[in-house]
């Protein structure tokens, strides 16, 4: 397998006594779109600095296209297309003028650097806005400038802080989708951090839930899924006409059944949960003995889920069993009392 782009070996960062990234390890390779998911204060900013060889680790390494970052960071920097939650430009000047700047100080010839800053301003689809100021842009506006400026560079990888902060839904869609793009029909390799579980969710290829400096959980969301829910990561909901007042026997029999871990009855369904596919084996016990089966529901498990889980048992540890916890009677119940 081809060198990861980014690779990271126990990295780690203290501000005096407090751990604001610990011994964290992590790979990310060429063509992924990797989410740094946690809430603030969980060291994604701090880790990103690390990547850039802008702040020297306590220990550990960085290593992103092929080089360790906080020894080659002027490397680093014509490398990595980066932009901070808060990206600066020159109010007075107009969109193209502050692309051509930067154009300029990268090194791009003269006779191309108008053309390039153009072409870029259009990739980011403010085609429109090629000669307005950009004091009087938007939020997202500013954004899309922020990444033509990232691009401009011609990275190899480009890394977003909070991309997406203060900019409204529709705005963040759109963004989003140029990150998408980049991704898909450049191949780009992108690493973003956020707080916004659903955003990242719509865009990663992998993600990597990080609290408290520590990164709790990382993989595709299939992969989180099966981790966290381990124990009973199917689950299927029967809705029939009336379940019995006294519902022990059936509880028990459900319970008997292969592979059938959890079973949550209310009046008219039934939740089960098991180690392996039990719908046809539910859906046949429930015909079998006479209920009227209104529907049937398997469930899918969406990033909200895996991210709070991970919060939950950040805080409280050693939550001996998910059967147990509100929060999987929360999630469930949360999930489904929606539809
Ligand atoms: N220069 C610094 N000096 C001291 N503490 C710092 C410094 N930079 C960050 N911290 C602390 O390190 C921890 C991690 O901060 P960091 O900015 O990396 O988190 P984050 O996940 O990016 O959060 P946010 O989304 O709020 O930026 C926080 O507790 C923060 O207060």
């Amino acid at each position: 397998m081809e060198q990861p782009i980014i690779e990271i070996h126990g990295l780690t960062k203290h501000y005096g006594s407090l751990k604001a990234v610990d011994d964290l390890h992590l790979a990310i390779h060429k063509g992924e779109v990797f989410g740094l998911l946690g809430p603030n204060g969980a060291g994604k900013s701090t880790t990103i600095l690390m990547l850039l060889g802008l702040t020297e680790p306590t220990a550990g390494e960085a290593h992103i296209c092929g080089v360790n970052a906080s020894r080659n960071p002027i490397y680093v920097k014509k490398k990595v297309g980066y932009m901070p939650d808060n990206v600066g430009f020159y109010n007075d000047l107009t969109a193209l003028e502050n692309l051509v700047y930067i154009g300029r100080l990268n090194g791009i010839p003269e006779k191309e650097v108008k053309a390039r800053a153009g072409d870029m301003l259009q990739q980011v689809g403010l085609e429109d806005a090629l000669h307005k100021k950009a004091g009087t842009f938007s939020r997202g506006m500013k954004q899309r400038l922020g990444l033509a400026d990232v691009l401009i560079r011609q990275p190899e990888v480009i890394i977003l802080d909070e991309p997406t902060l203060g900019i409204d839904p529709a705005g963040v869609k759109d963004f989003l989708e140029l990150i998408r793009q980049l991704n898909q029909q450049q191949g780009m390799t992108v690493l973003l951090s956020s707080h916004h579980l659903h955003q990242v969710q719509q865009i990663c290829n992998r993600v990597g839930i990080f609290v408290g400096g520590q990164l709790l959980a990382e993989g595709n969301i299939e992969t989180l899924a099966a981790n966290l829910f381990r124990s009973a990561p199917y689950e299927v909901r029967v809705a029939v006409k009336k379940l019995p007042e006294q519902t022990a026997l059936l509880q028990e029999q459900l319970l008997a059944l292969p592979a059938v871990k959890q079973v949550t009855l209310s009046a008219n369904s039934a939740q089960i949960a098991g180690e392996e596919n039990i719908t046809p084996e539910i859906v046949r016990f429930f015909v079998h003995n006479g209920y009227d089966v209104t529907g049937v529901q398997e469930r899918t498990y969406g990033l909200d889920e895996i991210y709070q889980r991970y919060f939950e048992n950040n805080l409280k540890e050693n939550i001996p069993n998910a059967k147990s916890t509100g929060f999987f009677k929360r999630s469930f119940t949360g999930k489904w009392g929606k539809q």
